[in-house]
């Protein structure tokens, strides 16, 4: 749907800001470009709508290579959205969506009409926000009306540079949300900056992340975050690399501790003697067909039977899922520790200490994969 063939871009100082590109963006595809300022992102994305022309390669939008296509046709078949919105200060809201439709002479009634459509399509009630005007409103609302105006033709292409670059981070997030349900609807083609590798991943079918004017890894993000393919890419990635390692490391039998377990029709006395022998303070309780019930303080186990004792568990997790769904669940159940099964079978528990030695197995091994390969950084031109 966008294909870059070896294509550089040298600027008239000499700068040398994309250097033989090739990569595709397929049809409904969302990739993300992401890298340090000054990588050539930026010119990337607008060597695509023709605002900047390669020095050399091509480049193909919907099969058709753009260097022979007039530069205005081309743009309106491709929605533009940028940090600073670039909305009309003397138009309102509705007027501002309705800019591609103007121009391309839609009657008046099915201009406003289709604004108003895509006002409400980005959660904005037009009979409210659509004749205001943009100093009227916040910033989220303004990117809002940005990202409606590039879709108001609705081009099968969109390109987006930092578009929600300038919101703070709790409106951030909800504007990728709003844009992740859109475009599960709408399935463009879309090419998207970022300095940001939690954006690029949280939005990305696949993210490139770009070194000086070339693309390191074109991957899915969890390729991306779990095999970086360079040092460099582990290095960008990597800055709060644990956190993200946390959503996509899962617990292995290996990870878990085995605490005292006893059973429910056990005489409670006995129990006791056994975590006093452990000096434990607490037992794991399984039922007769050893399926986890839940605990027992050493303290509560004075007479009776263990049944009679014991509470039921609320922290628990099937092995296979992930260390951040155990450190959610450790949250939420305000949890020193989770038990862990495998299908109805208890199989250990999971404690903090042993979830922080998880992550860091998982870390290390990544470590080793990356150093494996035989990556030399000096080629890559201008680093
Ligand atoms: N008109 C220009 N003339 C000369 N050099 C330029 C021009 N525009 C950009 N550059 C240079 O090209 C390189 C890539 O710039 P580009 O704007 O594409 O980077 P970027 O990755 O988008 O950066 P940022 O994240 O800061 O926006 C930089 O070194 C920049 O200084």
């Amino acid at each position: 749907m966008i294909r870059f063939e070896n294509v550089t871009k040298r600027y008239a100082d000499g700068t040398t800001a994309v250097h033989d590109l090739s990569f595709e963006v397929a049809e409904g595809e969302l990739v993300t470009l992401v890298g340090p300022s000054g990588c050539g992102k930026t010119t990337t994305m607008k060597m695509v709508n023709r605002l900047i022309e390669p020095t050399s390669g091509r480049i193909f939008v919907q099969g058709q290579d753009i260097a022979g296509t007039d530069p205005v046709e081309l743009r309106r078949r491709i929605g533009y959205v940028i940090q600073q919105v670039g909305l009309f200060p003397h138009k309102t809201v509705l007027e501002n969506t309705a800019t591609v439709p103007y121009l391309l002479g839609w009657p008046k009634g099915k201009r406003r009409e289709r604004a108003a459509e895509l006002l409400d399509l980005v959660g904005l009630d037009p009979s409210v926000y659509g004749d205001r005007y943009p100093d009227q409103l916040s910033g989220g609302q303004r990117q809002r009306v940005g990202v409606a105006r590039a879709l108001a033709a609705d081009p099968p292409v969109l390109l987006m540079d930092e578009p929600f670059g300038a919101v703070d981070p709790v409106v951030r997030e909800h504007l990728q949300n709003e844009f992740l349900r859109l475009q599960a609807q709408m399935h463009k083609t879309v090419l998207f900056v970022t300095h940001d590798i939690e954006e690029a991943v949280r939005l990305g079918d696949r993210i490139a992340v770009f070194g000086q004017g070339t693309i390191e890894q074109l991957s899915p993000p969890a390729e991306v975050l779990g095999a970086p393919a360079t040092p460099y890419v582990a290095d960008f990635v990597g800055a709060d690399r644990g956190l993200k390692r946390l959503s996509v490391t899962e617990i292995e039998s290996g990870d878990l501790e085995q605490p005292p377990v006893v059973h429910l029709d056990d005489p409670a006395p006995k129990a006791a003697a056994r975590l006093r022998t452990e000096d434990a303070p607490w037992a794991v309780v399984l039922d007769d067909a050893d399926t986890l019930h839940g605990w027992v303080a050493a303290d509560d186990l004075e007479a009776g039977s263990v049944r009679e004792h014991a509470r039921r568990m609320e922290a628990w997790l099937p092995v296979g899922a992930t260390l951040k769904q155990a450190f959610a669940v450790m949250l939420q159940h305000d949890a020193g520790w989770i038990a862990v099964v495998d299908g109805d079978r208890f199989i250990g528990v999971l404690t903090p200490a042993k979830l922080h030695e998880a992550l860091r197995r998982s870390i290390d091994a990544d470590a080793r994969d990356v150093a494996r390969e035989d990556v030399v950084l000096d080629s890559v031109p201008g680093s």
